[in-house]
């Protein structure tokens, strides 16, 4: 058994889960679109080739590198894994005997398939097709669904419906994966699956991964924005105050747009020193635009609230001082732009070695200035080039197609383990 463990955005990968885009992906048509999250219909081919490049980058560095659905499968191979799993998801999907059946004749493999893709018939010959559940695109952003913390998981209550299936995946994998698992309910920080199958209104207290960072052994910050809620918020920071170590959460107020919708669309830590940002919302002397924060204190006996009017200033008195690095540079026209296509969203493989899309060319200059050498894929995956060297790195991955369902390189990733820093 491994341990799940996550004291940091920065700390040497050891284990992640992603997942490759698949048949999801190809099922999208442009009616579904919208409701599907996705602003473009991706060529899943490219999407996949993009994704491949990417997986082969984690690969170097981490030891291990799942992808969920095969982490589904593996689990589901466990009678009481598919029992526990098909019992909730037919609930989700409003599915009768008849179907609940069929799905139980599928086998692992099969099955976890059909959860993502969707169960999909064609009608009179082809002329038209139904879905009896749809398909799940967003899975790809593997970061949202599901959340560990620590040694612990939030199991997330996602804001829209397009996305709602994806935390029963997880929910199943985090208690049955045979090497990653919860030894316990009490690891459970924050668990969504109950209120989804109790029927409570889904805009209620919702939570998603993109918002939740965890910068060290004490501090989190957590966005509070178009898909997480307050009071979400104060729960899971009420379950961490009694249950973990963790002394500090800083509850971040995101404004309510689709181009900011997780705080790690604007906000990614990316070394011991330095953090990637669209600069507009760290501004000190633009206090219309800076994000203020609510700080919640997990040291006392209550949690104790108090608002601070400027995220990184914060940060700098608990003492975790970061440097930003501008996103898009210092032209804002390119920064709206790079920040659109996820130039902020880097995901830290160790302290310095981070990957980002090779599109977003402004960002990697400013990366630049402050040290890191610019790697292509392929001169990453080259034996000759050490990642680990401890050089400050990015590595550019293509994401052409990746970039049009508004996800980057975090949001492609779900960190199991990292090494303490
Ligand atoms: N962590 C993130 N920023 N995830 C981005 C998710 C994008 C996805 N299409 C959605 O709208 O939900």
């Amino acid at each position: 058994m491994s341990q799940l463990s996550i004291f940091s955005e920065i700390g040497r990968l050891r284990a992640v889960a992603v997942h490759r885009p698949g048949p999801e992906v190809d099922r999208m048509t442009p009616s579904l679109m919208h409701d599907l999250l996705f602003d473009d219909i991706l060529f899943g081919r490219e999407a996949r080739g993009e994704h491949d490049d990417f997986s082969r980058v984690l690969n170097k560095v981490a030891d291990r590198v799942f992808d969920v659905q095969d982490m589904l499968a593996d689990s589901l191979a466990q009678p009481r894994a598919r029992e526990h799993f098909l019992d909730r998801f037919c609930i989700l999907h409003k599915l009768n005997g008849q179907d609940k059946e069929r799905l139980s004749d599928l086998d692992p493999k099969e099955l976890a398939e059909t959860a993502v893709a969707g169960w999909y018939e064609d009608i009179d010959n082809g002329t038209n097709y139904q879905f009896r559940f749809p398909p799940v695109p967003n899975l790809l952003f593997m970061r949202d669904p599901a959340s560990v913390i620590g040694n612990g998981v939030s199991i997330n209550h996602m804001a829209t419906a397009a996305r709602r299936p994806e935390p029963f995946i997880l929910d199943t994998v985090l208690r049955f994966h045979p090497e990653y698992h919860i030894e316990n309910e009490k690891q459970i920080w924050f668990d969504a699956i109950p209120s989804y199958i109790g029927g409570i209104p889904e805009h209620n207290n919702t939570i998603e991964g993109g918002d939740t960072l965890v910068l060290s052994e004490d501090i989190l910050a957590i966005g509070i924005s178009i898909r997480t809620t307050q009071s979400a918020v104060t729960m899971l920071a009420e379950k961490l105050r009694r249950h973990t170590q963790f002394k500090t959460v800083f509850a971040v107020l995101m404004p309510h747009d689709r181009a900011v919708m997780h705080l790690d669309t604007v906000f990614t830590q990316i070394d011991p020193e330095h953090c990637l940002v669209f600069p507009p919302f760290f501004r000190e002397d633009n206090p219309i635009q800076s994000l203020p924060v609510i700080r919640m204190d997990l040291t006392s006996s209550s949690l104790h609230i108090t608002l601070e009017d400027n995220f990184l200033n914060a940060l700098k008195k608990e003492g975790h001082h970061l440097k930003p690095v501008f996103c898009g540079g210092t032209n804002r026209l390119d920064q709206e732009r790079e920040q659109w296509t996820d130039g902020a969203n880097a995901f830290c493989m160790a302290p310095g070695l981070i990957l980002g899309y090779s599109r977003n060319i402004k960002t990697a200059e400013e990366l630049e200035k402050v040290g890191y050498r610019i790697l292509t894929t392929e001169q990453a995956l080259s034996d000759s080039v050490d990642l680990l060297d401890g050089k400050r790195t990015m590595v550019m991955i293509a994401g052409n197609e990746l970039s049009r369902a508004r996800g980057g390189a975090r949001c492609m990733t779900f960190p199991l383990q990292r090494d303490p820093l």
